[in-house]
């Protein structure tokens, strides 16, 4: 989607309050999009479209230098070398035509003319090669620029703490400076332009100076209305994108929702296509008010600056023709000044409308640059205190988090002991903390108070790196890879070759094999429905390869956030074995489950509620009336009961043996 298709799907209100709302159809609510960080940003952003030029084509040149050394000095080089063709051939022309038109026969002045007519052709062909030349290497040059750019900002936002993963404000900034790695491309282009049009207006600038000094001022003033306009319309098309960019973010998800694999029954089932499409269009409706709007101040702009631009070309002609009246320029040298005018003017006008291009283009470049600033500064920090090789136990020391922007901590003053090579369960109702508790686990979260301690060292002081390497993961929601099996497996230790033993071992641990054996070209067929030969497996399925993926791993710890919840009982059962199993073998495990059964062979339970341990023990203990609180033995038998329960008393059927109705 090109900036402008997308501006066109977006959503437009009156005015950037930050306290607009924009409503859908009274049901779904998108913010205007104007936070504090945002207008900050913006004004950035404007500060760039003001800033010099010179800065900008600086940005442009490192890119360009960076992207592709040798094209970058073909362009220069050949820019440079037309410009310089282009002035030397206006002095030609002046010597040709002071040739022509003085006085003696027409043969003897052909004759007198013929070398500068010689050299305007040799400097034609010699301009002609530069901006063929110029022209490829700027081609070359463009996708490298956008991919140097594009892989700067990825490898950053890569690297983020989760917490501005899911900061809205970052998220915006990330949609926005999404368009700055095509705008470095298209930047470069420009820049070349602009350069081009500088040589040739500076070329045109120093014959006219030679010639009369009131022709340069004229041409100048033929300049500034153009530029007034276009730097206008830039500023009010960049203000508008920021207006609206959280709008297309919300046009992009209806558009996407409606397309997508996983909906796709329930939008038919539920009839839900209607409502989106009911949505969709209210933006594109408001997106067209929006337009207009634009269009008529595009209107304006253009009538008072063609006027303006119309009266300085005027007074520029005007004044030639005084000079040549009176006698104080000869003929020859005003049809060089009408040449150079008309080729400064067209190389004015191709600056202008380049320069608003650089600028308008800088401003995404803008938001790119801020939002590697941003990326960096929230980055997960680089190195930090080295891990102990054995960490022989991770402790939460009176550990507090709240989530950004929520009211009440999801964990509280929790104080926690994961020895080294045990089984550790941690239990507790719908959103008592117990994913909350994996994240600060596994140190992708920081505690806002207490520390969690590996071998002794804070995951806040640590190297994070090494804290991630000792772990695997299968989360709840773990990623669902669009590769083949193969790379679903391995992708957890990418770095590691993915062959066929390593992949097939983790494979038959997690009970994946099966599911690979049934799949076309068994491992490497593609998990991904849509493209070609993609396979789609179930739930159950799903979830013995992120087990194999978390097996494939290794790492000392391994964390296992509701492995069974779609899988069927046998292999419910195969799955708890094995994760003892693995414990046995000395690693440690975390398991969060809801099927408290599955938690009596743990070394440990924890029990959550409300983000605080109410209770922890063996299973024994806290089964024990003796011992335990009483919250874990209610939990458990309240779940033993659902099985024990007798069943429901079955109705009679309304039709006899023979199939008929009976009689009321
Ligand atoms: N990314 C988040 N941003 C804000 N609040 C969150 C976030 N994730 C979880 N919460 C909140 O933190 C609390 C604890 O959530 P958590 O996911 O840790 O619970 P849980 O015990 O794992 O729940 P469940 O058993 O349903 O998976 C909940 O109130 C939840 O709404």
């Amino acid at each position: 989607m090109t900036r402008t298709s997308a501006t066109a799907t977006a959503a437009a209100t009156d005015g950037p309050s930050a306290s607009e709302r924009l409503l859908f159809g009274g049901e779904l609510t998108y913010d205007h999009g104007w936070g504090a960080h945002d207008g900050a940003w913006l004004k950035l952003g404007l500060r760039a479209m003001a800033g010099s030029l010179p800065r900008q084509v600086a940005v442009a040149v490192r890119l360009a230098r960076e992207a592709d050394p040798r094209a970058f000095a073909t362009v220069a080089l050949s820019e440079i070398t037309r410009g310089v063709a282009q002035a030397v051939s206006l002095v030609a022309v002046n010597a040709l035509l002071v040739e022509l038109l003085a006085p003696g026969d027409i043969t003897g002045r052909l004759r007198a003319a013929l070398p500068s007519l010689v050299l305007v052709a040799v400097l034609a062909v010699i301009g002609s090669a530069c901006r063929s030349a110029s022209s490829a290497a700027t081609g070359i040059l463009e996708p490298k620029a956008q991919r140097v750019a594009t892989e700067r900002y990825l490898g950053l936002v890569a690297r983020v703490e989760l917490e501005a993963i899911e900061d809205d404000a970052f998220h915006k900034l990330m949609d926005s400076a999404q368009w700055g790695a095509d705008s470095a491309r298209r930047m470069v282009g420009y820049c070349t332009s602009v350069v081009t049009s500088a040589i040739s207006l500076v070329a045109a600038a120093g014959v006219l100076t030679v010639l009369h000094p009131v022709l340069l001022p004229l041409l100048m003033l033929m300049a500034l209305p153009n530029a007034w306009g276009s730097l206008t319309m830039a500023r009010h098309r960049y203000i508008s994108w920021h207006r609206f960019v959280q709008h297309v973010r919300a046009a992009k998800l209806i558009g996407q929702l409606l397309i997508n694999q996983q909906a796709a029954a329930e939008i038919r089932v539920h009839g839900v296509a209607p409502f989106l499409l009911r949505h969709f269009r209210r933006m594109a409706e408001t997106s067209e008010r929006e337009q207009t709007r634009l269009s008529w101040t595009g209107a304006r702009t253009h009538v008072v600056a063609d006027a303006a631009r119309g009266a300085a070309t005027l007074a520029t002609y005007g004044a030639l023709g005084l000079l040549l009246w009176d006698g104080r320029m000869g003929l020859a040298v005003a049809g060089t000044a009408v040449l150079a005018i008309r080729s400064g003017a067209a190389s004015i006008t191709d600056l202008v409308l380049r320069v608003t291009d650089v600028q308008e283009e800088a401003l995404f470049v803008a938001d790119l640059q801020t939002l590697c600033e941003e990326a960096a500064r929230r980055a997960i920090p680089s190195g930090g205190r080295d891990l102990p090789d054995t960490v022989d136990e991770i402790r939460f020391e009176k550990v507090s988090f709240t989530y950004p922007g929520a009211d009440t901590p999801s964990l509280h003053e929790v104080d926690l002991v994961i020895p080294r090579g045990r089984t550790v369960a941690v239990v507790g109702r719908n959103g008592s903390g117990k994913s909350t508790l994996v994240r600060l686990l596994s140190g992708v979260r920081l505690p806002d108070s207490g520390r969690v301690l590996w071998g002794g060292v804070s995951t806040a002081e640590a190297d994070r790196a090494q804290v991630f390497d000792r772990v695997a993961m299968v989360a709840q929601d773990f990623y669902r890879w669009p590769f083949t099996a193969r790379v679903n497996i391995g992708i957890g230790r990418s770095a590691v070759p993915m062959d066929d033993v390593s992949i097939t071992a983790a494979a038959v641990h997690a009970g994946a094999d099966e599911v690979v054996e049934k799949l076309p070209r068994g491992l490497d067929s593609l998990l991904a429905r849509g493209y070609k030969g993609g396979q789609e497996i179930s739930g159950g399925q799903w979830q013995k390869i992120g087990l194999a993926r978390a097996r494939h791993r290794g790492g000392a710890l391994l964390i296992v956030d509701e492995p069974t919840s779609a899988l069927d009982p046998a292999a419910e059962q195969r799955v708890f074995d094995q994760i003892h199993r693995l414990a046995g073998s000395g690693r440690t495990t975390v398991l969060i489950t809801h099927r408290l059964h599955s938690v009596r062979n743990a070394d440990l339970v924890y029990v959550l509620d409300g983000g605080r341990v109410v209770e922890h023990g063996t299973f024994d203990a806290l089964m024990d009336p003796a011992t335990g609180t009483g919250v874990f033995r209610e939990m458990y038998e309240l779940q033993a009961r659902q099985f024990l329960r007798p069943g429901v008393p079955a109705q009679a059927s309304p039709f006899d043996a023979a199939g008929e109705e009976r009689s009321p």
